[in-house]
């Protein structure tokens, strides 16, 4: 793989333009943690990521116990088949007695194994009569008997630092007792729509009118926010003009971790993203050969005091942002919050369409609509329709197509990289 290249002009051809692998390499070269720590009880965890490994201070499970409802006993008295029952042991007792020699006890799921016992027998395979219980023949030593540490031994990652919280990893904490845990701080972000077109929805001058339209981006990022570990700290709508531009970012870099702008990323007279970056800090990267999102920008911003503050620039046509946001922002936010992010899962699924001429040198990102092709296999549609600004495209389809680079034509029937917008979350 060749170095990744740093761009810094304007009005790229694709094959000059950053690949998507060298955009991503920039990123991560230029990503670290930046929020603090604090100490937060885990029943308030989920969705922040965890800054400490959180270590198991004793197996899980405690003590070996039941796996069904049913008779405890000694493989080596299986010879006998019918034994006498001596106990009855149910989940929750705790002074358990050793099995006698020779008999079995009645055992509940869960239920601390009796010392001198090493099987269990599934209630629905036995006979009793009185105080007796007939065993099935043929059980394996050990059946049904779940060990001590065999989820966990003592001194085990119960869950790695850097984890982002989701309901198993609450579990695995309260597995091991963990009350409090250490958790980094939510990444600050302002996010800001540059446009002298856009409204509010909701905002009080009355119905839209022609030249203007409502501002989707901003609602859309919100929700793609809200599913990470961040705190919204200011978001408006910004007019295209150079000077507000600049004191709207200026402003912004002293009260957060990392801007996000939409819209003003290309090169047009109104456009002012890129002049502001360059002046007020340093561009990593901008015009990507990628479709949709060529104008996306990566930067930083100085501040007087402190380090530095991160700048995503989002093109502004919304499904452009929406795919920029999914595949660069995302993992943007997660590294600067402290989180190991985990790889996208994406699935080869055959192509239900064909691509007769696709411009080389530049990596697609097509919507894509599960469907089932005529033999009632799983197949991948494209979206009809390629507009950049089709909110209906993102909300009728499943995920992204991702026709890579090299590809010019592509057969139906062709297993294609399709990424589902829910391994996003
Ligand atoms: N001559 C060229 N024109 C364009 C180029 C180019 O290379 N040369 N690139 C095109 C591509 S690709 C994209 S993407 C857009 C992105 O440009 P900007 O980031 O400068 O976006 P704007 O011009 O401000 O807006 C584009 C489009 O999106 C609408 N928009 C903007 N913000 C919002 C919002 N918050 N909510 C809803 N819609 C929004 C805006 O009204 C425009 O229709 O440039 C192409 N042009
Ligand atoms: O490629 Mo732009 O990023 O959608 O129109």
């Amino acid at each position: 793989m060749n170095e990744p290249r740093l761009i810094n002009d304007c009005f790229l051809h694709d094959q000059e333009r950053l690949r998507h692998h060298e955009a991503v390499a920039i990123l991560r070269a230029n990503l670290s943690t930046v929020v603090g720590t604090e100490t937060i009880n885990s029943s308030d965890a989920l969705g922040r990521v965890l800054a400490q490994d959180i270590i198991a201070p004793h197996a899980v499970p405690l003590h070996r116990n039941a796996a069904v409802d049913g008779y405890a006993f000694a493989h080596v008295d299986l010879v006998r088949q019918r034994l006498p029952i001596s106990n009855k042991i149910a989940a929750g007792d705790t002074a358990i007695a050793p099995l006698k020699a020779g008999t079995a006890v009645r055992i509940f799921t869960g239920a601390p194994m009796p010392n001198g016992a090493d099987s269990v027998a599934m209630q629905e395979d036995c006979t009793t009569d009185v105080d007796f219980v007939t065993l099935p023949l043929g059980l394996k030593s050990g059946a049904n008997c779940r060990l001590a540490g065999e989820d966990l031994e003592k001194g085990d990652v119960a869950v790695e630092k850097g984890t982002r919280l989701r309901p198993v990893h609450a579990a695995a904490l309260a597995s091991v007792g963990a009350a409090q845990v250490a958790v980094y701080k939510k990444l600050r972000v302002t996010l800001l729509s540059s446009g002298n077109e856009l409204r509010t929805p909701g905002d009080q001058k009355g119905e839209l009118i022609t030249g203007e339209v409502w501002d989707t981006n901003a609602a859309m990022l919100r929700g793609l926010l809200a599913a990470l570990p961040v705190e919204l700290v200011h978001q408006s709508i910004i007019q295209d003009n150079e000077a507000v531009v600049r004191n709207a970012l200026e402003l912004a870099s002293t009260k957060c971790d990392l801007i996000i702008t939409t819209g003003g990323a290309s090169r047009g007279q109104e456009d002012h993203m890129l002049s502001c970056l360059d002046a007020l800090g340093k561009r990593h990267l901008w015009q990507l050969a990628i479709k949709p999102g060529r104008p996306m920008m990566f930067g930083q911003i100085q501040k007087v005091e402190g380090s530095d503050c991160l700048y995503l620039g989002l093109p502004g046509n919304p499904v452009a942002a929406f795919v920029c946001f999914l595949l660069y922002g995302r993992e943007m936010v997660l590294r600067l919050a402290g989180a190991n992010p985990q790889p996208i899962a994406a699935f080869m699924v055959p192509a239900n369409f064909e691509i007769t001429s696709k411009k080389p040198d530049r990596r697609e990102f097509l919507r894509g609509v599960l469907t089932t092709n005529e033999t009632g296999e799983l197949a991948v549609e494209r979206f009809p329709r390629d507009g950049s600004g089709l909110i209906s495209s993102l909300t009728q389809s499943h995920g992204l197509i991702e026709i890579d680079e090299e590809t010019t034509s592509l057969n139906r029937g062709t297993p294609v990289r399709f990424l589902p917008y829910s391994s996003f979350d």
